[in-house]
């Protein structure tokens, strides 16, 4: 049983290069690290049809089940397995089956409100926010959803502009101020060979996470004083 000693939050908009980036680096650390797309703890919606389905506002806090993730990151944390959903973008729901995730030394939690949520963010050791110019997010937005989820150009165009630009404005992009690190344009190269140096060292580290290191760095600094008093004392 591992117990993860390192979780990365990456969040930023729709076509930023999330995906993309957590990809690059999960794949590069191989084993050791756990991808967790937020996409996966949408909603359960089976009680809506497919056209209701499709009308609602996907990019809104409250599309997600923020209880659900919780527990599962604790979960994790705690050196448990979960049970993840699966999501279907083509039909706006939840897959049937669920995926056994089991706790490796580091976590990639990944999606547009990684950094929304506060409880979240506490259990973050690291928090990056991609960023990539709104005109470049939707052009790659319009070519991936209709290749890989289903959609038609107008359908696109008419979400991006109703309900996925103002929740940017108004959760994703505020949400960046949470961020230790922007990266550019997503998958550049430097940042992911970085970002993997990291990761790298986390798995191949002592596994303590970093809120303990600190707690022990302070021990041992309050240690060090109190040795230092009372050798002063007895001089
Ligand atoms: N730096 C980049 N340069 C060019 N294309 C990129 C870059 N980063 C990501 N992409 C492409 O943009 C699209 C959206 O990227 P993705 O990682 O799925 O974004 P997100 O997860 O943020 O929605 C994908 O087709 C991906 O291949
Ligand atoms: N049924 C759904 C669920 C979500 N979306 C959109 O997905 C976007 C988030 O995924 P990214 O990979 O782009 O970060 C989000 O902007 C939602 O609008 C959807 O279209 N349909």
């Amino acid at each position: 049983m591992a117990y993860p000693s390192f979780v990365v939050g990456i969040a930023g908009g729709t076509g930023a290069g999330k995906t993309t980036v957590s990809r690059l680096i999960t794949q590069r650390v191989d084993d050791s690290v756990t991808r967790i797309p937020i996409d996966n703890y949408y909603r359960d919606l089976s009680h809506l049809d497919l056209e209701e389905r499709a009308e609602v506002n996907y990019d809104h806090p409250d599309a997600f089940e923020w209880p659900l993730l919780r527990e599962h990151l604790e979960t994790l944390l705690s050196g448990n397995s979960v049970e993840m959903p699966q999501y279907d973008f083509e039909i706006h729901n939840r897959k049937e089956e669920r995926k056994t995730v089991e706790p490796t030394d580091v976590i990639v939690l990944e999606g547009i409100l990684a950094l929304y949520d506060e409880e979240i963010n506490d259990m973050l050791d690291l928090r990056l926010y991609v960023e990539t110019d709104a005109d470049v997010r939707i052009l790659r937005r319009i070519e991936r959803d209709v290749v890989d989820r289903g959609r038609d150009l107008e359908g696109v165009i008419d979400q991006y502009l109703s309900t996925v630009k103002p929740m940017h404005e108004q959760f994703i992009e505020p949400s960046k101020k949470h961020a230790d690190l922007i990266i550019p344009e997503g998958a550049n190269s430097m940042a992911i060979n970085l970002l993997e140096e990291k990761l790298r060292n986390e798995v191949e580290g002592e596994g303590v996470r970093t809120w303990e290191r600190e707690e022990l760095e302070r021990e041992l600094a309050g240690e060090r004083t109190a040795d230092r008093d009372a050798t002063a004392t007895t001089e």
